[in-house]
């Protein structure tokens, strides 16, 4: 066998389901490796199943039947082994808010059994890493959003982690922290080797940063591919159309007229807004929106939006990430 750091996939999910006394399933069949070393995107509706997912894979819950191993190893029949070996950070922050940064990284350390030099090394280290040196010996009370979600992210690899999950590390923060938090996420990745496995809500957090990433819905994976692959597949642009007032009335009729033209892939109707996947909306559009006239109803604006994630997850999931 190939010694761990050398294994192909960091992460295995195989045919995993879960359902909770509820009788929710929240994984129905979820299946995915994850190559050693990479950063990996899931992306999903709410209650698609991704927090189920990460609780199964950082060991604080059990499926019903299915195998998840992280580096080879079962998390279900061994999970102390797994645990030094993830490293998690959770949209709740860990941070104790009476401390300075660099107490918080020497507790988290302690609480791992790192002592002396060898804990006093790593975080220094962690402080350059995430330009906190300077506000190291400061309260974390006075540190900003952007700071507080790295000292997060460095209490969660104090320990060196060789896989690490993070929950939606940039939810609440403004642009310009949410893209330096991306910078050093990505230069995490490459400088300590570690293999990340994030959700997010933010397509365009997953395409700069993800090498792979899975849609899920309904607890099993749609689709699967690099950002770039998942959009050139879906050849096609998406026309968003906002009408002047509601139709329901009319949607069967809207849907008809709109299904029939050629080029059209799929139609959806939320109240006002209307979405088409389309293969050439410069050359259909006219047609479409006569069509839309033919049935006395207003538009009030058009938008066309090119190939993206969000393209792809509409097509995937008949849903927009923001609902
Ligand atoms: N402890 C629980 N008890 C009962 N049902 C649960 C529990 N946790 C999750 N669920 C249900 O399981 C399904 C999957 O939930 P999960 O939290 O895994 O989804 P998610 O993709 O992480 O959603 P979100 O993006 O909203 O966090 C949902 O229908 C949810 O309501």
């Amino acid at each position: 066998m190939l010694p761990n750091d050398e294994k192909k996939y960091a992460i295995e999910v195989n045919n995993l389901v879960k359902s909770y006394k509820n009788s929710i399933k929240a994984l129905d069949g979820l299946t995915f490796n994850i190559r050693t070393g990479i950063i990996y995107g899931l992306l999903g509706p709410n209650g698609a199943g991704k927090s189920t997912t990460v609780k199964i894979l950082t060991t604080l819950s059990r499926p019903d039947s299915g195998e998840a191993k992280i580096l080879g190893i079962d998390v279900t029949s061994q999970p102390d082994k797994i645990r030094s070996l993830i490293g998690c950070v959770s949209q709740k922050s860990g941070i104790c808010f009476d401390s300075t940064g660099r107490e918080n990284l020497m507790l988290q350390g302690q609480l791992y059994g790192m002592r002396g030099n060898n804990l006093k090394n790593r975080v220094d280290e962690l402080l350059k890493i995430f330009n906190l040196e300077e506000s190291a010996n400061r309260s974390t009370l006075t540190y900003s959003g952007g700071m507080l979600r790295k000292l997060d992210i460095a209490m969660g690899i104090i320990h060196k982690p060789q896989i690490l999950f993070l929950d939606e590390p940039t939810t609440g923060l403004d642009p310009e922290a949410r893209s330096t938090l991306w910078t050093t996420i990505s230069n995490l990745s490459k400088k300590e080797k570690v293999t990340i496995l994030m959700t997010s809500h933010y397509l365009e957090e997953i395409d700069r940063l993800a090498e792979c990433v899975a849609i899920i819905d309904q607890g099993k994976v749609v689709i699967e591919g690099s950002p770039r692959e998942l959009k050139e597949e879906l050849e096609g642009d998406i026309i968003k159309i906002e009408l002047q007032k509601d139709h329901s009335d009319k949607i069967l009729d809207i849907e008809a007229i709109l299904e029939k033209q050629k080029g059209v892939k799929e139609v959806m109707i939320k109240n006002k807004e209307l979405k088409l996947l389309v293969s050439h909306s410069s050359s259909i559009l006219p047609y479409i929106l006569q069509s839309i006239h033919s049935l006395s109803i207003d538009i009030m604006s058009v938008e066309i939006i090119p190939p993206s994630l969000d393209a792809v997850y509409f097509k995937y999931t008949g849903k927009n990430i923001e609902n």
